[in-house]
């Protein structure tokens, strides 16, 4: 029988609020809706992409710059010789999306390749060759997307002694209501209106917020945790991009959100809640307010422990 391997990559919010570049937590709808691509690798003499799914019509036209085809030429060029496959991308996640959508393309794409080629490249390896390609799309080599799609959980980047990312723990009762209003946001020009450099006490407070939020998920303090998810890098500058943002934020506030951001690069925007029927009010509320056009959606969901897997 014929070898063929199908990987699921889930979706992801980089940044969290706190973390910019360094943190970001793969997600998992809890109505088991599958919220992520989908690659498939098989044996053929020459190679070809079938692209299909909800997203297909938003991938480049021209086939060589759709990144599935980028990963095969990269892992076949690491690997020292070309081989060719028959690919097939499911696009379920929508592009500029601050889901990840590149992400999930880059990670679904290398994992079968890896796995259909028996793991010629161990996790660092494949890290690396991810945060390669991701750079390539979006402007800038960052791990923050590809390594919580790829290896699940909640991750942080240190990128220091040949380890680029490490698991933090999360707190397991936290519902995250995602709401995509159905808009795009480029990551490229999302990271081109940030300043070049930061005053000294912007620095000052970013490092208080991160090292708060680190130190609260090691000692179980949830309370501390939200009261350090302040974002002083990113969404002063990009919320001008998202859907009347502000207002957004102090009403799913009143509806009983423990804190909000945006996930990623935007538009989607991130709630967290410790109670379910909070999370349903709120999800309603964005389903009304937030969503701007019927591609946008909303998902209630916890951490994907998971990471990319063979299914
Ligand atoms: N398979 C693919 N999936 C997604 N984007 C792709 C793919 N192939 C090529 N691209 C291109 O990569 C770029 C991805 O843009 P961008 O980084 O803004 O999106 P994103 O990955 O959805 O963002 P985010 O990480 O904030 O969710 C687009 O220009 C898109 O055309
Ligand atoms: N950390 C990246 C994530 C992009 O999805 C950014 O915010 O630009």
């Amino acid at each position: 029988m014929s070898k063929i391997i199908k990987v699921y990559a889930p979706a992801s919010m980089a940044n969290i609020s706190v973390g910019f570049d360094i943190l970001g937590a793969a997600i998992n709808p809890i109505s088991g809706a599958m919220l992520g691509d989908c690659v498939t690798v098989e044996r053929a003499s020459q190679f070809a992409l079938v692209n299909k799914g909800q997203f297909v019509s938003k991938l480049p036209k021209d086939p060589k710059l759709n990144i599935v085809y980028q990963c095969w030429q990269y892992f076949c060029q690491q690997m020292g010789q070309e081989q060719p496959v028959a690919m097939t991308l499911e696009k379920n996640m929508p592009i500029g999306s601050g889901l990840g959508s590149s992400a999930c393309s880059v990670v679904g794409a290398l994992v079968a390749l890896n796995e259909f080629f028996d793991r010629p490249f161990n996790e660092q390896q494949m890290l690396s060759m991810m945060g390669e390609l991701e750079g390539r799309v979006s402007g800038s080599v960052h791990y923050d997307n590809v390594a919580p799609c790829y290896l699940g959980g909640m991750q942080l980047i240190v990128d220091e002694l040949g380890i680029i990312s490490q698991r933090l723990p999360h707190f397991e009762d936290w519902f995250w209501v995602m709401a995509y209003p159905g808009i795009k946001v480029s990551t490229a020009e999302a990271r081109a209106i940030l300043p070049v450099q930061y005053a000294k006490h912007d620095c000052v407070a970013h490092g208080r917020y991160v090292g708060g939020f680190v130190h609260a998920c090691y000692t179980k303090q949830p309370q501390l945790a939200v009261a350090m998810l302040q974002d002083n890098i990113a969404e002063p500058y990009r919320k001008q991009l998202l859907p009347h943002f502000d207002k957004t934020v102090q009403t799913v506030k009143q509806l009983g959100a423990l804190a909000s951001g945006i996930s990623g690069s935007g538009p989607t925007i991130f709630t967290i809640t410790d109670n379910l029927a909070a999370a349903q009010k709120i999800e309603s509320w964005l389903q009304e307010n937030y969503l701007q056009n019927t591609e946008g959606f909303t998902h209630i969901c916890k951490i994907d422990k998971l990471g990319a897997r063979v299914i």
